[in-house]
């Protein structure tokens, strides 16, 4: 079966036409001031022009108020709303009712333990995204650009939908596939020349690299 892919942190519209070009099935936007990929919602829903009904729109946020997500709602027209702070069950639960949109959590792991996090959201979130924990001392929850020991997810329940996260790159996806069998994967830093700057040679190893490990 063939690998959805997300591509984050996309803010030029050659990154946004390349990324479906090569079959991304969701490009992500980031809506958080310190990242280097932080974009503003009117741009962002430009961009999202281009991709709209070949790729699924997803807007990344970090606890954003109400009215955030409203300015983010209205301009980009999100398919899916992925919440990349420390959301509750119960404020995913307020943020679906709002807007009724898909909500993917971003859960954080770095050992066995973490992953015990995923069950009050269980029947709330529509899918998770796990992600490697930030460094210390990291201004970003995400998009460092470092993995997780994806044996970890050995311990998982098959019928947890998750999108596999954390510093993939043309050079390990083959072996973070394989070790976890996952069905769809994110990227931001691995298709990156330098933070925040898409690179599009990247971009298309890593797909090469994605449909090569599906072979
Ligand atoms: O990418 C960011 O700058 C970012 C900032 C704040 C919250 C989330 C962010 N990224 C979310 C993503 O979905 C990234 O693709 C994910 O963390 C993986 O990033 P990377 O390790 O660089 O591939």
């Amino acid at each position: 079966m063939k690998t959805e892919v997300k591509i984050c942190g996309l803010k030029t519209a050659e990154a946004v036409e390349r990324a479906v070009a090569l079959g991304a099935s969701h490009v992500g936007f980031i809506f958080f001031p310190k990242s280097p990929r932080n974009i503003e919602p009117d741009d962002a829903g430009r961009l999202a022009a281009r991709a709209r009904g070949r790729a699924k729109i997803v807007a990344v946020t970090v606890d954003a108020d109400n009215d955030g997500l409203d300015e983010i709602v209205s301009a980009l027209d999100p398919d899916v709303l992925q919440l990349h702070g420390s959301e509750t069950p119960e404020r995913v639960l307020s943020i679906k009712a709002l807007y009724g949109l898909p909500v993917m959590k971003a859960l954080a792991v770095r050992e066995a333990s973490d992953l015990e996090r995923i069950d009050p959201y269980l029947g709330i979130v529509d899918r998770f995204l796990l992600d490697a924990k930030p460094p210390a001392g990291s201004d970003l929850p995400g998009g460092n650009g470092i993995s997780f020991d994806w044996r970890l997810l050995d311990a998982l329940d098959g019928s947890v939908d998750y999108m596999l996260s954390g510093g993939l790159n043309a050079g390990n996806i083959a072996d973070a596939l394989a070790l976890t069998g996952a069905r769809a994967i994110d990227t931001s830093s691995g298709v990156e020349s330098a933070p925040g700057i898409k690179d599009l040679t990247l971009m298309e190893a890593f797909f090469e690299a994605v449909r090569r490990a599906e072979a």
